[in-house]
C-alpha cells in the first residue's frame, strides 16, 4: 500500500508542513512565519495557508495527517472549539499562585511542578476563564480538532505536563483531589501519539484533502524532531537548536528530577528522557541577523576557545539543567570582536547542553552514544564543532532536521516502508 503523509509543525518562530511518500521522499513542502506564536487565530490561518500551498495533486493523495505543537502550550475552548481563554505558550509563567496550589497536591518530584506546566496553566486558566462544558487543549490537540472535529483529544507526549501518566496510561489518583476534580470534565482523553482519531471535517476538505485523509494524534515538536532524525538506537540522542535548546536522549529508563528540569516521554517501550533549556538560538537572533550568523561563524575558530562563560537566557528564568525560575541571563564581557561574541555565546549554549546531558546520565539513563542535530541552528558547522568538543561523542547533523518530517512518519506509523526502521524499536503499541 503506498501512504502519503502529511506532517505538520508548529514551532515557535514558525510552522512548516512536508508530505512525504511511501520511501520517506519529500513530494511538498511550505513554511510560513508566525507573527505572533500565541495568537491561536493566526495558528488557524496558517493551518489552512500549510495545507493549501501544498500542490493540489499531492494534497488529494494524502492519507494521513499528523501535527505537532510546542509543548505546554494551551487554551482553553468552549463546546464549539472556539478558544474563550489566551493561549498561553509554553514559556508563560504567569501562574506561580496556581503553582503554589499545586504543590499541595501533587507529589513533591512530579514534573506538573513548574510555573510553565500544562497542569499548573489549567488551574489558572479555570480560575480566570470559568467555563461550563469546555475543553482544555494543547495548541496540537487543537489544531488537530480544526481538521478532524473532535474535541477533548489529546497524545502521550503533549499530555505528560499535564501530569499524564504515560506508563500506566491514565491520569494518576491525585487528580481526585477536591480542588483537580472539578477539572476533570475538562481534561483531555490521552491515545498514543499517531492513533488515527477521524477524517477531515467538511471545511478541512474544502482545503483539498480526501474525506477520506486520516487526522492521527500528534506529539511535541522536539518529539517530532527526534523522530525527524532517523534515531533508534539505545543511547541515540537528538539535539534541537530551535528557539530554545531542547535534549532527548533514548534510554532503556525513564528519568525524571525537577530539580533539573529532567523528566520522561514514553516512545513505545523505551524512553526520551530530557529537558527543555530557556536558553536556545534565540538569543542569536538578539544580536546578529541571519547573514551575519553565517559570515561571522566562518571566522570562529572553535580550537580557540574564547574562554567567555556566558549563561545566554532571554529573560529571567530558566527550567533545565536547573530549574531555577530566578537565573537571570548573563551576557558579559563582551568582546570588541562580534566574532569572538558569537564564539562566547555558541561555547555557552554547547556548555549547557553538555551539562545537561551529564545530568541525564547521573540520574541513570543510559549512556549516551551519539548526539544528531535538529532546528534552525544544526546546519552553522562552526556550533558542531563546538559541540563536539563539549559532548566528547560523535555529533552529527539529523539526515532530516525539519520536526514536520517527523510529524508525517508519525502520520505513516508502521504501515509503509518505514516499518525496518521502527522494529528496530521495541514497540509494542503507538510511537
Ligand atoms: N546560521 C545559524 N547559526 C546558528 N543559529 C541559527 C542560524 N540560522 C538560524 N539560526 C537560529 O535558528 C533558530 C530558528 O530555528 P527553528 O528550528 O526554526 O526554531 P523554532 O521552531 O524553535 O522557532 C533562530 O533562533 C535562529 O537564531
Ligand atoms: O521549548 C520547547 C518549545 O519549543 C519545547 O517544545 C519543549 O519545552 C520540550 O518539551 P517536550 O519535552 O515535552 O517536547
Amino acid at each position: 500500500m503506498t501512504i502519503t503523509a502529511l506532517g505538520i509543525d508548529f514551532g515557535t518562530s514558525g510552522a512548516r508542513a512536508i508530505a512525504l511518500n511511501a520511501k520517506g521522499e519529500i513530494l511538498a513542502s511550505t513554511r510560513r512565519t508566525l507573527a505572533q506564536p500565541d495568537n491561536p487565530q493566526e495558528w488557524a490561518a496558517t493551518l489552512w495557508e500549510l495545507i493549501q500551498e501544498i500542490p493540489l495533486k499531492v494534497r488529494q493523495q494524502i492519507q494521513r495527517i499528523a501535527i505537532d505543537g510546542t509543548s505546554a502550550t494551551v487554551l482553553l475552548c468552549n463546546p464549539d472549539g472556539d478558544p474563550i481563554s489566551p493561549a498561553l505558550l509554553y514559556n508563560d509563567d504567569r501562574a506561580q499562585e496556581s503553582l503554589k496550589v499545586l504543590a499541595g497536591i501533587a507529589p513533591a518530584n512530579h514534573l506538573v511542578l513548574s510555573a510553565t506546566s500544562s497542569l499548573v496553566k489549567l488551574l489558572w486558566l479555570w480560575e480566570h476563564y470559568p467555563t461550563a462544558g469546555g475543553y482544555f487543549l494543547h495548541q496540537a490537540d487543537w489544531l488537530a480538532f480544526l481538521l478532524h472535529g473532535q474535541l477533548g483529544i489529546s497524545d502521550w507526549h503533549n499530555a505528560l505536563k499535564l501530569g499524564y501518566d504515560p506508563a500506566a496510561e491514565t491520569y494518576p489518583d491525585w487528580f481526585y483531589h477536591p480542588i483537580l476534580a472539578p477539572l476533570q470534565p475538562l481534561l483531555p482523553k490521552v491515545v498514543a501519539p499517531g492513533t488515527v482519531i477521524g477524517t477531515p471535517t467538511r471545511i478541512a476538505q474544502s482545503l483539498g484533502l480526501s474525506s477520506e485523509c486520516q487526522i492521527c494524534a500528534g506529539t511535541t515538536d522536539s518529539i517530532a524532531a527526534f523522530l525527524a532524525s532517523g534515531a533508534h538506537h539505545v543511547g541515540d540522542a537528538v539535539t534541537s537548536l530551535g528557539s530554545t535548546l531542547v535534549l532527548k536522549l533514548l534510554s532503556n529508563r525513564p528519568v525524571q528530577d525537577r530539580a533539573a528540569g529532567i523528566y520522561s516521554h514514553r516512545l513505545g517501550d523505551l524512553w526520551l528522557v530530557g529537558g527543555a533549556s530557556n536558553c536556545g538560538a534565540a538569543i542569536l537572533g538578539q544580536f546578529f541577523t541571519p547573514t551575519e550568523l553565517e559570515h561571522l561563524s566562518r571566522h570562529i575558530n572553535p580550537q580557540q576557545p574564547t574562554g567567555l562563560d556566558y549563561y545566554p537566557l532571554l529573560r529571567r528564568g530558566e527550567r533545565f539543567p536547573v530549574n531555577d525560575p530566578h537565573l537571570e541571563p548573563r551576557l558579559e564581557p563582551r568582546p570588541a570582536e562580534p566574532h569572538l561574541f558569537l564564539q562566547g555565546l555558541l561555547e555557552s549554549l554547547s556548555r549547557i547542553e553538555q551539562q545537561g546531558y551529564q545530568r541525564l546520565q547521573t540520574l541513570g539513563a543510559s549512556p549516551l552514544q551519539r548526539v544528531w542535530t535538529a532546528g534552525g541552528g544544526a546546519h552553522n558547522p562552526a556550533w558542531l564543532a563546538i559541540r563536539q568538543q563539549f559532548l566528547g561523542v560523535p555529533v552529527a547533523i539529523s539526515p532530516q532536521t525539519e520536526a514536520a518530517y517527523g510529524a508525517a512518519l508519525l502520520a505513516c506509523g508502521s504501515t509503509n516502508s518505514l516499518q525496518n526502521r521502527q522494529q528496530s524499536y521495541p514497540f509494542t503499541s503507538g510511537c
